[in-house]
């Protein structure tokens, strides 16, 4: 008999990840709370409002029952949006055991408390949190269910915990690399999605590739300087989860934080934006989280601090572009905070 896993949540993460084990030969039972998705999953093997035109495995199988799905798991894969991690780690605790491998592949924070989803799952579940793995990196649901080569990146403060995870899901398209910066690789995975709307801001205001060339080494340098001041190592955003995952959500049309960035751009409003998505965009509640975090660490976020007047106090775009390129002249180094990056070494 093949082993098993549970993905809970059955969105476009959701089900390209349990696409990827059911590869694997493991028997895959996703869970949902829509009883027309689960049966449009069991009956046509499709996803099709998530996925559109992707035929799903014989050993993939949707429940709207979360014990039926988790029974018998040898892991878990948390892939709700963050607003309803929370929510879906406190039902996991009626059905979670100690020899679970609990992985999470959400990238956002819980955006009331600033906490990290690994934070969050752990207090729901009452376990450690090394006991929780964060799965990032530059990965789009739609090419890995194509079976397009793809690299992430598994986090944890455990290295046994990293390591099964890394187990879990490699194959021949779908290569994961350990890493034991949890911290930064879910900073890293959550705040690339504000500088991916900006890019998709400034390209929607027509302004080109210089623009966005500077907009994605200036947010990089943003959010490594937010994250070593949370804890996270800066070597970690020059990595898959940082650099990699900035590039792909920053330029790929996959990419619904460049989506909705774009339509920003062009002068739709907030809301008709939203509406007309479909799906979940974590970079606009990003912001918000960052926009404090930055507050209560009292490290600038220049970008995010834009973003957040035209996301939520209606600034024009072009005038927050005009507000970054008239910010007082620095060195290079001194804007990069190499002060930071020492502090990080001594
Ligand atoms: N789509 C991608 O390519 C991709 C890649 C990497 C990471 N992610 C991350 O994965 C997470 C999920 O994104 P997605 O793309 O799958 O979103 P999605 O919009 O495609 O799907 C979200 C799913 O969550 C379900 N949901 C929402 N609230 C729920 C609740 N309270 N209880 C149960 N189910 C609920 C929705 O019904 C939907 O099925 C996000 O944090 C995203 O940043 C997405
Ligand atoms: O489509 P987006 O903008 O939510 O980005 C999804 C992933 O983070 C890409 O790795």
């Amino acid at each position: 008999m093949s082993e098993k896993a549970a993905v809970l949540v059955a969105g476009s993460w959701g089900t390209a990840l349990a696409s990827v084990l059911a590869d694997k030969g493991l028997d895959v039972a996703i869970w949902t709370r829509n009883e027309a998705q689960r049966d449009e999953i069991n009956t046509l093997h499709r996803n099709e409002r998530f996925l559109p035109g992707v035929e799903l495995g014989p050993n993939l199988r949707a429940t709207t029952d979360m014990g039926e799905a988790v029974e018998g798991a040898k892991a878990v894969v948390i892939v709700a949006p963050s607003s309803a991690v929370r929510e879906v780690a406190k039902s996991l605790k009626a059905y979670y055991r100690k020899d679970m491998l609990v992985v999470h592949a959400t990238k956002g924070f819980e955006i009331e408390s600033m906490k990290r989803v690994s934070t969050v799952i752990a207090e729901e579940l009452g376990c450690e949190e090394g006991r929780i793995v964060v799965l990032s990196g530059p990965s789009h649901a739609e090419e890995v269910v194509k079976r397009y080569p793809t690299t992430v990146v598994v986090a944890s403060l455990e290295d046994d915990q990293a390591a099964a995870a890394q187990d879990l899901f490699m194959n021949p398209y779908f290569r994961v690399y350990t890493n034991r910066d949890l911290v930064g690789v879910e900073l890293a995975g959550a705040l690339k999605n504000i500088i991916a709307l900006g890019a998709g801001m400034s390209d929607g205001l027509g302004y080109g590739d210089n623009a966005k060339a500077a907009l994605l080494t200036r947010g990089l340098a943003e959010i490594t300087r937010i994250g070593v001041e949370m804890g996270a190592n800066p070597l970690t955003f020059a990595g898959l989860a940082g650099i990699g995952d900035l590039v792909v959500t920053a330029t790929s049309r996959h990419s619904r934080n460049w989506r909705a960035g774009f339509m920003l751009g062009e002068g739709k409003p907030l809301q008709e934006v939203l509406g007309s998505m479909g799906m979940v965009v974590e970079g606009i509640r990003t912001t918000k989280a960052a926009h404090a975090i930055s507050e209560k660490f009292q490290v600038q976020m220049p970008i995010a601090a834009q973003l957040y007047h035209v996301l939520f106090e209606g600034l024009d775009p072009r005038t927050a572009v005009e507000a970054l390129m008239g910010r007082d002249r620095k060195t290079e180094m001194e804007a990069m905070s190499l002060e930071t990056w020492e502090t990080w070494h001594t």
